[in-house]
């Protein structure tokens, strides 16, 4: 008889690299239900409790990052490195994956090394339109490299590049909230504008002092505000918007849990130029003013944002400019609607519309012949 599928999936450390996993865990489950799927990532990261509520199990190596500042600190990095290729190995010779997916980020280093060298497939998927060190450093031992931007054979072998798009969560396109209901939800008035402020699945520094500097234009916009400020930066801002007064055109949360009704309450968004972010506004045709974080590595947000600022897919503030110019413009675009219509319809163009079902079918095909091929 068949053995089961059993599928490794690991990466992680922000929401950019938990999401695309846990909608190709999914896209794999419903191809093939009998699919087990086992996450490795980073303990004390972000994946440790977001990959369990989303009905997946995990197990945690004790990896951390290179410190590109200080480094001596890199000492004890490469032991945890080492003790994470160990752990690893553990990992895998108990689950006998037929094939490994790296999604990026920390935990995803190890395990797909190790999976390589133990004659495991592995499929990598890259977020950026600039690759990441890890994925580049994995790249020769994988099979095949699922990307969301032309031009990735400047880091990849052409040969390995399937163009595919990133995967969203399943649940933010077959929602059917509607705007009216969803603006409700956020405690705001359906009859005003509504600008939704997200600062990446962690929060962003820059986008927070421009909305904190800028409460009493809020308050006089005539326009609604839903802000997520990221964990860290909650405090701080509770602590602003108390000392400014009542403020009903605004709703304040340190991370959005139901994203499909964020969105659907939107008429614009300010965000981070993350590529998952990205992806979901381009499916889900949101206006959006991206202010790229300048503190990721290559600068690879400004790189996902010209993306699509060279398709009029979106408008574009850099970090620096933010506190000067964000607020006004997103005061005066939300008041626009033609402009918001033609980023509506240039970003649309840009969409994956399947990338998840793409993946898992890629998964699929390599785990298949690799476990044909090691039938007793
Ligand atoms: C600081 C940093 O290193 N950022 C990187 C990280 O971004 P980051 O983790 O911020 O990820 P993305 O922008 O790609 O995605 C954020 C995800 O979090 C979700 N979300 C966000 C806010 C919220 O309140 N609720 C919520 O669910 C979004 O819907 C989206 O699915 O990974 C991305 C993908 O590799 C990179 O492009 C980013 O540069």
């Amino acid at each position: 008889m068949e053995e089961n599928l059993r599928i490794i999936i690991s990466g992680g450390g922000t929401g950019g690299h938990i999401f695309p996993a846990v909608s190709i865990a999914n896209a794999i489950k419903e191809q093939h239900p009998e699919a087990e799927i086992l996450f490795v990532g980073a303990e004390g990261r972000m994946e440790m409790h977001r990959v369990p509520a989303a009905g997946y199990p995990i197990k945690g190596l004790p990896v951390a990052g290179f410190d590109r500042k200080n480094l001596l600190k890199n000492i004890s990095v490469l032991y945890k490195l080492a003790k994470s290729q160990w752990k690893a190995r553990k990992i895998i010779k108990e689950f006998r994956p037929h094939a490994a997916v790296g999604v990026g980020g920390y935990a995803s280093g190890p395990t797909l090394k190790v999976a390589g060298m133990m004659g495991i497939p592995t499929l990598l998927q890259e977020q950026n339109s600039y690759a990441g060190v890890t994925n580049k450093l994995l790249a020769k031992k994988a099979c095949k490299i699922c990307v969301a931007y032309d031009g990735m054979e400047r880091f990849f072998e052409k040969d390995k590049i399937i163009l595919t798009g990133n995967p969203v969560r399943q649940g933010l396109l077959n929602h059917t909230i509607s705007r009216e209901e969803a603006i409700r939800s956020f405690g705001l008035n359906p009859e005003k504008k509504v600008v939704l402020i997200l600062g990446g699945s962690l929060g962003a520094r820059t986008i927070n002092h421009c909305m904190m500097e800028g409460l009493e234009k809020i308050r006089t916009s005539g326009v609604q505000f839903i802000w997520q400020t990221g964990k860290i930066y909650i405090d701080e801002v509770r602590a602003a918007v108390a000392k400014a007064g009542e403020l009903p055109m605004l709703h304040v949360t340190d991370f959005i849990s139901d994203m499909a009704s964020a969105y659907s309450a939107a008429d614009l968004v300010i965000s981070r130029a993350g590529a998952g972010s990205i992806s979901e506004f381009c499916l889900l045709q949101k206006p959006v003013i991206l202010v790229p974080s300048p503190n990721v590595a290559e600068d690879h947000q400004t790189k996902n944002a010209l993306a699509l600022v060279n398709k009029n897919a979106a408008l574009y503030i850099k970090d620096a400019a933010a506190k000067e110019a964000l607020l006004d413009k997103a005061i005066e675009t939300v008041q626009h609607p033609e402009l918001l219509k033609s980023l509506s319809t240039n970003i649309a163009k840009l969409a994956f519309t399947d990338s998840a079902n793409v993946i898992a079918r890629e998964v699929y095909e390599l785990a298949d012949d690799y476990r044909k091929r090691n039938e007793c």
